[in-house]
C-alpha cells in the first residue's frame, strides 16, 4: 500500500491498523536541538482519543505513547523520531458480521476491491484510529513552530448539522473550546450542539460538522508559488483525514459571491491588510496575516440502524452497525486537524529556509 508518508522536509510516516497490535509513526527531518515536552505530545493525544465523552466512540483506549527514538537529555538529535501507540481495547469479535457485508460509506468496499485482502475488524487502515499517529506527531511539528517561531494553531467546532456559530473567529476566545467537550468555542451554543449529537446517537444515526482551524504568527513567506501553494498543501492535508468531505481558506466560497472592490484586502504601510479575505495567504505564500480555513465532515458511515447492502458477490443482505462508533466526528478531529496544519506549516518553514541568501 503506497502513499503513507506525508511532507518533505519535515516528513512523516505512519503504520498500524485499528485491530491489529499497535500503530505508530516515524517522523523525518525535526531539527536537532527541539525540546521535546513529551507531556505536551501525551496531552494531545488524549484530547483526541476515543471514548472521552458520551458523544464519542465508547473504545477504550489510553493512546499511551512511547518514544522509540530521537531524543536524548530531553532533546531532539536530528534522527528519526519514532512514537508507538499500542492497542489495548479492540474487541475484534463485534466485527465478525462484517466479513460479508460492505457497510455503506466506509472503505469497505473499495479495499476489498483494490487490494483483494482485507482486515474487516474495524476499518484496519482506513479506520481513523490511524490519525493518532498524525497526533503525535503533529504535537513535535507544534512544538517545532512554538519555538522557532511562537506559530500557534487553534482550531473549534464552527458547525454541527445545520447549527452553526455564527460569530467569526476574530470574535472568540479561542482557547474556551478545550472547556466543553465538543471543542466548540461558543459555550451558548455548545450546549444546544452536545444535546442535539447525544439525541442522534441516542436514535442510532449520525452526524457532520465544520471545524474552523487558525494559524497565528506565521512569518510571511512560507509556502511555494506553483504546485506547493501552502493553501494547497494544507488542503491535501486536511482532505486526507479521514470523513473531510469540503476545504475552503479566507473567504472561501462565500467570496466567490462578492465583487474585487469588496474582495481586496487593502495595505497599511507596514504591508499588514485591513481585512484579510485572502486568508494569510497570496500567491500560495503566507502574507504574515493569520491563516484561517474550515473543514466540513461528513456524518459517520457506521449507525446503528439496519440498512440495505450487497456482499463482496454482489448479494443483497441487511446490515446492522456493531462496534463502538462515533456519532459525530468533530469533537476528536479538532485535535487531527490542527495536527495536520502544524505538520505542513513545519515542513514549509523547513524548505523556505532555500528562499534567498
Ligand atoms: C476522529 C474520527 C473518528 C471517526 N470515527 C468513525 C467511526 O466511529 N465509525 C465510522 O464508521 N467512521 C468513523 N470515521 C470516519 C471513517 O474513518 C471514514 O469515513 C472512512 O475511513 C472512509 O473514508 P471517507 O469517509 O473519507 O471516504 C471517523 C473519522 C474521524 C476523523
Ligand atoms: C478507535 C478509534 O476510533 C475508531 C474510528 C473508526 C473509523 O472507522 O474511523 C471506527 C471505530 O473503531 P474501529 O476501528 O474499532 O471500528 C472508532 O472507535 C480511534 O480513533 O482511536
Amino acid at each position: 500500500m503506497a502513499g503513507n508518508t506525508f511532507g518533505e522536509a519535515f516528513r512523516i510516516t505512519t503504520f498500524g491498523e485499528s485491530h491489529g497490535t499497535a500503530i505508530g509513526v516515524i517522523i523525518d527531518g525535526c531539527p536537532a536541538g527541539l525540546i521535546l515536552d513529551l507531556d505536551f505530545v501525551q496531552a494531545e493525544l488524549d484530547r483526541r482519543k476515543p471514548g472521552q465523552s458520551k458523544i464519542t466512540t465508547q473504545r477504550k483506549e489510553s493512546d499511551t505513547a512511547q518514544i522509540l527514538s530521537g531524543i536524548f537529555e530531553g532533546k531532539s538529535t536530528g534522527t528519526p523520531i519514532s512514537f508507538l501507540i499500542p492497542n489495548e481495547d479492540q474487541r475484534s469479535k463485534d466485527y465478525d458480521h462484517n466479513v460479508g457485508p460492505f457497510r455503506p460509506s466506509h472503505a469497505d468496499y473499495t479495499y476489498q476491491a483494490k487490494y483483494g485482502i482485507r482486515d474487516h475488524r474495524g476499518g484496519g487502515r482506513s479506520s481513523a484510529r490511524e490519525t493518532a499517529a498524525r497526533v503525535a506527531a503533529g504535537a513535535v511539528a507544534k512544538l517545532f513552530l512554538k519555538q522557532v517561531a511562537g506559530i500557534t494553531i487553534n482550531a473549534y467546532v464552527s458547525a454541527v448539522g445545520k447549527m452553526k456559530v455564527e460569530k467569526p473567529y476574530t470574535e472568540l476566545d479561542l482557547s474556551s473550546a478545550e472547556n466543553n467537550i465538543l471543542r466548540c468555542a461558543d459555550p451558548e451554543k455548545a450546549e444546544e450542539m452536545i444535546a442535539y449529537i447525544d439525541g442522534v446517537r441516542k436514535a442510532g444515526d449520525t452526524v457532520g460538522g465544520i471545524l474552523t482551524c487558525v494559524a497565528q504568527k506565521v512569518p510571511v513567506g512560507l509556502g511555494e508559488p506553483v504546485f506547493d501553494k501552502l493553501h494547497a498543501d494544507l488542503g491535501k492535508a486536511m482532505l486526507s483525514i479521514n470523513a473531510v468531505h469540503g476545504f475552503e481558506y479566507g473567504s472561501g466560497f462565500e467570496g466567490a459571491t462578492l465583487l474585487g472592490s469588496e474582495h481586496n484586502d487593502l495595505f497599511e504601510t507596514d504591508f499588514s491588510t485591513r481585512t484579510n479575505n485572502s486568508g494569510g495567504i497570496q500567491g500560495g505564500i503566507s502574507n504574515g496575516e493569520d491563516i484561517y480555513f474550515k473543514v466540513a465532515f461528513k456524518p459517520v458511515a457506521t449507525i446503528m440502524k439496519g440498512q440495505d447492502t450487497v456482499d463482496k458477490d454482489g448479494n443483497k443482505v441487511e446490515l446492522h452497525g456493531k462496534g463502538r462508533h462515533d456519532p459525530c466526528v468533530v469533537p476528536r478531529a479538532v485535535p487531527i486537524v490542527e495536527a495536520m496544519a502544524a505538520l505542513v506549516l513545519a515542513d514549509h518553514y523547513l524548505r523556505n529556509k532555500n528562499a534567498k541568501i
